[in-house]
């Protein structure tokens, strides 16, 4: 099979438990919740996304033959140090196209591997440090992980039943309102609030959007 990618590139992980760590992003082209186009956003199952996952224009994009290929573009962006290289993949949703060979591939250069999903389809084991970020109007089938990371506020999502999944982390990401400043803010407020009000949940902030990275 062949791989189609949006994008790869070198930053610090923005969100989550490995915020700030060096990281190279692998970004799939395609989402199972959304098209990517404006125009289908308003009926899509995931309508809030901050990002451009369609076509394979990006930079480091392409269409890919082989896991090989792509462990070998993923290693050139990391740079000559094999040391604690780290890559993070990403999308659109990643599981739609990520498979054992190209797990092996990455391992194979090097690479502690996270993923960040939508958690609509399974996530093998093999990756070694799985966030997953629930979509209400999708069923979640991947509840277990390393990392479990809810865009809030999201009007009917149970968050009190995702409590009992099995995650090792708990996190709210308030939700980016794409321009509206005043949304932002509010959602932003309504996340402090709620993880003052409930200890098990740790604020997740898009640090790279602070830090004006990718
Ligand atoms: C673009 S998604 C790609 C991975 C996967 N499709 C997913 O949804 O988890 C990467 C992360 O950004 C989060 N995200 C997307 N749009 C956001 C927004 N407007 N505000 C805050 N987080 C957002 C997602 O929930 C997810 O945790
Ligand atoms: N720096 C940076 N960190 C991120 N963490 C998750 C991201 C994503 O889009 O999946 C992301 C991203 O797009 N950039
Ligand atoms: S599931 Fe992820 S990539 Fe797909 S539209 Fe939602 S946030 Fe964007
Ligand atoms: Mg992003």
């Amino acid at each position: 099979m062949s791989y189609a990618v949006k994008e790869i590139f070198l930053t610090l992980q923005g969100e989550g438990v490995h915020a700030g760590r060096r990281a190279v992003f692998m970004r799939f082209t395609g989402c199972n919740l959304w098209s990517g186009l404006e125009k289908d956003r308003a009926s899509a199952v995931c309508q809030f996304c901050d990002t451009d996952f369609v076509g394979m224009d990006g930079a480091g994009g392409g269409r890919f033959k082989t896991a090989a290929d792509l462990a070998k573009a993923a290693a050139s962006v990391w740079g000559n140090d094999p040391e604690l290289r780290f890559i993070v993949i990403t999308g659109g949703e990643p599981m739609l196209q990520i498979d054992e060979v190209l797990i092996q591939a990455l391992h194979d250069a090097g690479f502690e591997i996270a993923i960040e999903s939508n958690g609509t389809l399974p996530v093998p084991r093999s990756i070694d440090w799985i966030c997953i970020s629930p979509k209400a109007g999708s069923t979640t089938v991947q509840r277990s992980g390393d990392e479990l990371k809810l865009v809030w506020p999201q009007k009917g999502s149970d968050w009190q039943d995702m409590a009992h999944w099995d995650f090792a982390n708990h996190l709210v990401q308030p939700m980016d309102a794409r321009g509206d400043d005043a949304a932002s803010a509010a959602n932003l407020e309504s996340a402090i609030a709620f993880v003052q009000a409930n200890p098990k949940w740790r604020l997740s902030l898009q640090t790279h959007k602070i830090l004006g990275l990718a």
